[in-house]
């Protein structure tokens, strides 16, 4: 179903709101293998300088179950993206095309169904963990007040148990007594912890994590990762992890989802992607990844990508791609299937070897 929406300026949830008693949107709702989809998404804001248009057109699903990385630098639209999937745009945002979380249709809901599908359908992680913990409650309090607000028929009993189950399902020691702290007294990796627990006890349908490793050191990097990858296998959670880091999320994503200037330009099976890619920014980005590269030559991506004001009329790469040619810069490239699953935005789409260690 395709909506345009004018969101209404609601700020993202730091706490989950006890209010909400009905909606079609959760963890347990039936409705295909889809989990969540974006289809042909377009969202533009107000600004001094007239409406900007950040993304054009933008798709991507995630099954049940599916890990999906969405990659691109700074300012691709990957964090507009995911507000987009909760309606948590700035006030005056237009959306239009369609998108779907577990079987609802997003774009159609009342404020009922919008407050159930931020407290249960799709759970935010975002990179600051403190943004989402009350500085002066318990940890335990907050994890019921999750729980309970997922699913107010949840006793207040009960919630407690899951809550401290889920503590421990985490990786959080003894979580009798950490049910007890405030978020002061813990760590920044156990803080990110303690937040993805606050969302899995309310079972959403998705977990959308917004560089979710962004702000910790390397070795909790790796930690939390490790985390969500377990949780996807042992629970099928579906999550959708973006990041500027391509390194980060190779080894966990089922699938990448390559945004460059508010578009999609390529998305397909991670292993696929990597062994060959047929953007050329997909390239570009793998080449500048430490990780991926191998030890070899890193490649820096020279310019910088165009703001939404200044977005040239064909091809938004044109001016930083290797490939390029005439029709570029007037024709602006259409997604297509080059494969199933597979999709590129390039005229050319040529194809690139992978980038290994010996890549210079
Ligand atoms: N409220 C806003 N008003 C004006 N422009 C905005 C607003 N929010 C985002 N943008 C612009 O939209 C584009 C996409 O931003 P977005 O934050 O979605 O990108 P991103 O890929 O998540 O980048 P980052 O990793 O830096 O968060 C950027 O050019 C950004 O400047």
């Amino acid at each position: 179903m395709k909506s345009r929406v004018k969101t209404g300026g609601t700020p993202p949830a730091a706490h989950p709101s006890g209010d909400d008693t009905g909606g079609t949107c959760g963890g347990g709702a039936p409705g295909g293998g889809t989990a969540l989809g974006l289809r042909d998404v377009r969202v533009t804001l107000p600004s001094a300088q007239g409406d900007l248009r950040i993304l054009r057109g933008v798709s991507f699903s995630v099954a049940r179950g599916e890990i999906v990385a969405v990659a691109g630098e700074s300012g691709s639209g990957k964090s507009t993206s995911i507000l987009a999937a909760l309606r948590l745009l700035p006030a005056g945002a237009r959306v239009d095309g369609s998108i779907e979380c577990a079987g609802a249709d997003v774009l159609g809901m009342g404020g009922r169904e919008l407050r159930r599908l931020r407290a249960r359908g799709a759970r935010l992680i975002f990179q600051d963990p403190w943004r989402a913990l009350h500085p002066m409650k318990r940890i335990g309090a907050q994890l019921v007040e999750s729980a309970r607000t997922a699913d107010p028929d949840l006793s207040r009993a009960k919630a407690r148990a899951l809550a401290e189950e889920t503590l421990g399902r985490v990786g959080i020691p003894d979580p009798a007594s950490r049910m007890r702290s405030h978020p002061h007294e813990i760590s920044g990796g156990q803080a990110q912890r303690i937040v993805i627990a606050m969302a899995l006890v309310a079972r959403p349908a998705v977990l959308l994590c917004d560089e979710p490793t962004t702000a910790l050191d390397v070795t909790t990097q790796a930690q939390i990762l490790e985390l969500l990858r377990d949780l996807n296998r042992e629970l099928g959670l579906s999550i959708v992890i973006a990041t500027h880091d391509l390194d980060v999320i190779a080894d966990i994503a089922d699938r990448l989802v390559v945004m460059y200037a508010g578009e999609v330009v390529e998305s397909g099976p991670t292993a696929e992607m990597l062994a060959r890619p047929r953007h050329p920014y997909t390239y570009a980005l793998l080449r500048a990844a430490p990780g991926l590269a191998g030890g070899g030559r890193l490649h820096a991506i020279a310019g910088r990508p165009p703001s939404p004001a200044e977005r040239p009329a064909g091809c938004a790469f044109a001016a930083r791609c290797p490939s390029v040619h005439d029709r570029c810069a007037t024709v602006r490239p259409e997604p297509r299937e080059v494969l199933p699953g597979r999709t590129v935005a390039c005229l050319r789409a040529e194809g690139y070897g992978a980038v290994t260690g010996g890549d210079a």
